[in-house]
């Protein structure tokens, strides 16, 4: 569900608290943040919304973290289902246009190694991104030390979280 237009944060700001909630979890498998982003209405406009997300997302721990990867496909493989957050990731790895095999394989291969190395999926914000350009993002993160990674992939979850917020209020 998206607000078209200027209504659209007085209908958020009306939406009973399970609503608002169901709609911001699939933004990000971290229920505290959907929490605290509900809490902060009513709102006086949609740049209070995004403050207080981004704000919220400094309170993320290393576990929530893990947490929200299980809801992130590998980048450049087709996330699978129905869920509203597999929907999400279709679209923002939609832009990749990945057609060359080369290419496919080159970041099948990486996505491999990383998770071998840091244990977990390599999450990368892929809009507006080419696959190049994220192919050479997981080969320089490859060589990043564990600390580094860590914060590398919570900026890019952020980012990833905030623009679909932002996609809910057009702004
Ligand atoms: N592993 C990933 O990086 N996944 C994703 N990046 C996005 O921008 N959307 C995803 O699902």
């Amino acid at each position: 569900m998206t607000f078209e237009g200027s209504g659209s944060l007085s209908r958020f700001n009306a939406l009973s608290e399970f609503e608002a909630v169901a709609l911001l979890r699939p933004l990000v498998n971290i229920p505290s943040w959907a929490k605290t982003v509900s809490d902060g209405r009513p709102y006086a406009s949609v740049e209070d919304v995004l403050r207080r997300a981004e704000a919220a997302c400094e309170n993320w721990q290393p576990e929530d973290i893990t947490q929200a990867l299980s809801a992130h496909p590998r980048i450049g493989e087709r996330a699978s289902g129905a869920s509203k957050e597999a929907q999400l990731s279709r679209g923002e790895q939609a832009t990749l246009n990945i057609s060359q095999q080369a290419v496919i394989d080159a970041l099948h291969d990486g996505n491999l190694r990383y998770e071998q190395r840091f244990g977990r999926v390599f999450l990368i914000r892929a809009k507006g991104r080419s696959s190049e350009e994220i192919l050479d993002n997981l080969q320089r993160r490859l060589q990043n030390s564990p600390d580094a990674e860590d914060q590398e992939t919570a900026q890019q979850l952020k980012e990833i979280t905030l623009l679909r917020l932002k996609e809910i209020f057009p702004l």
